[in-house]
C-alpha cells in the first residue's frame, strides 16, 4: 500500500501544440491539506480532470487512492468526492432534491438510506435549514456548500476540490474553509486547488506550485518557509571591518540592504545571505562585537512567502482573501 493519496509520474496533457499540463510528478501524502497553487491558466484543473478521468492524459501516469487511473477509475471514484466547476443543479428543485437525484445517480448508494443521507450531508454543511428552499435562490455560497454536500453524500478518502471558494464572499469564503478544516479533521485527504496565496497558507499543510504547465515546487508547507532565501544585515559605522568579519565566516557581503540611509546618519549597511552553513545569528553578533565593530542595528529577514512564489511563478498573486 503506498503512502501517496495522490502520485502521478510525468503526467502530461498537450491540447495541440500547447502543453497544458508538463510532465509533472505530485505527491500528496495521506491524510494531507494539499494546496495546489498556481496563476490562472497555470494547469490546475486540467491536472483535476485527469486525475478524475474527466479527461485522458497524453502522456505519464498517475495513481489516486494507490490504483492506476484512469484503468480502476470505477473502483476509486466512489471513494473521492469531487467539487469541479460546481456541479450543475437544478434551480427549480430544492437543495435536498437536487443532493437525491445525484444520489440516485450514483450505483454504490443503497436507495433505502438515500434520505438520511441528504440530510445528514446538508447538515454537514449548514444547509438543513435550506433543504427545502430552491436551488435557483440559493446564495453563490450556499451553492457552494451544496456542491460540498454532494461531494460528501458516500463517506471519502479524499477530496478534490478545484477553487472551492471562487466567487464568494468573505462570510462564505470562511464557511467553505472551516467545512475544509473540519474534513481534514476527520483525516479526510484533501486535494484543494487555489490562486489564492493566503488561502494556502491558512488551509494546507503541504504546497504544490504550479506555473506554466510545471510543478514548480512541492513539499510541507513548513519546508515551503523555509526554502526563501534568509538575509543577515548590519548596521554599523565600521562597514569595512564588519565586511572582513562576515567574510572570515564564509558569508559573501552585497550591497541589499533595507534600511533607509537616511536614517543610518554615518552608519552604514552591510548584508549577506544566509546559507545552510552559515552560523547561528548569535555566533555572528558575537564574532563582530569580538573584533570591535560597533553593532547598532543587527536583523535576520527572511524572504516572504509571497515573494517565493512570485519568484517561482514569474507572477503576481492575489494576496487577499
Ligand atoms: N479543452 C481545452 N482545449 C484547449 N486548451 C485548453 C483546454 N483546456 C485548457 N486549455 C488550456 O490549458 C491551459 C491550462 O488551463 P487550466 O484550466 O488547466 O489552468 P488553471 O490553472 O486551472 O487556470 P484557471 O484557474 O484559470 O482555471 C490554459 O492555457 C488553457 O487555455
Amino acid at each position: 500500500m503506498s503512502d501517496l493519496a495522490i502520485q502521478t509520474n510525468g503526467l502530461t496533457k498537450r491540447f495541440g501544440a500547447q502543453a497544458a499540463v508538463d510532465g509533472i510528478d505530485l505527491a500528496v501524502p495521506q491524510g494531507a491539506v494539499y494546496g495546489f497553487l498556481g496563476p490562472n491558466g497555470s494547469g490546475k484543473t486540467t491536472t483535476i480532470r485527469m486525475l478524475l478521468g474527466l479527461v485522458r492524459a497524453t502522456d505519464g501516469s498517475a495513481r489516486v487512492l494507490g490504483s492506476e487511473m484512469p484503468r480502476h477509475l470505477d473502483a476509486v471514484l466512489p471513494r473521492v468526492g469531487a467539487l469541479v466547476e460546481g456541479p450543475a443543479f437544478a434551480p427549480f428543485l430544492s437543495g435536498a432534491s437536487n443532493l437525491r437525484r445525484f444520489d440516485a445517480a450514483d450505483r454504490h448508494a443503497a436507495p433505502t438510506t438515500r434520505g438520511a443521507r441528504v440530510a445528514e450531508a446538508l447538515d454537514r454543511v449548514g444547509l438543513a435549514h435550506a433543504a427545502r428552499k430552491k436551488a435557483g435562490a440559493y446564495s453563490l455560497g450556499m451553492k457552494q456548500r451544496l456542491g460540498l454536500a454532494n461531494a460528501l453524500l458516500m463517506p471519502r478518502d479524499l477530496l478534490v476540490l478545484d477553487e472551492p471558494t471562487n466567487g464568494l464572499d468573505p462570510q462564505g469564503t470562511r464557511e467553505v474553509r472551516s467545512l475544509i478544516r473540519s474534513f481534514a479533521a476527520d483525516g479526510t485527504t484533501v486535494f484543494v486547488s487555489s490562486h489564492l496565496l493566503a488561502e494556502v497558507e491558512q488551509l494546507c499543510t503541504h504546497v504544490g506550485v504550479m506555473s506554466a504547465g510545471r510543478l514548480v515546487a512541492q513539499g510541507t508547507l513548513e519546508e515551503f518557509r523555509r526554502s526563501g532565501e534568509s538575509r543577515v544585515e548590519v548596521l554599523t559605522p565600521d562597514s569595512g571591518r564588519a565586511r572582513a568579519v562576515l567574510a572570515r565566516l564564509g558569508l559573501v557581503t552585497d550591497a541589499a540592504g533595507t534600511w533607509d540611509p537616511a536614517d543610518a546618519g554615518e552608519d552604514g549597511t552591510v548584508s549577506a545571505v544566509l546559507g545552510d552553513s552559515s552560523p547561528e545569528p548569535d555566533a555572528i553578533v558575537a564574532a563582530l562585537v569580538g573584533d570591535g565593530v560597533r553593532v547598532r542595528g543587527f536583523a535576520v529577514r527572511r524572504e516572504s512567502l509571497e515573494q517565493r512564489f512570485v519568484e517561482l511563478t514569474g507572477e503576481g498573486f492575489d494576496v487577499v482573501g
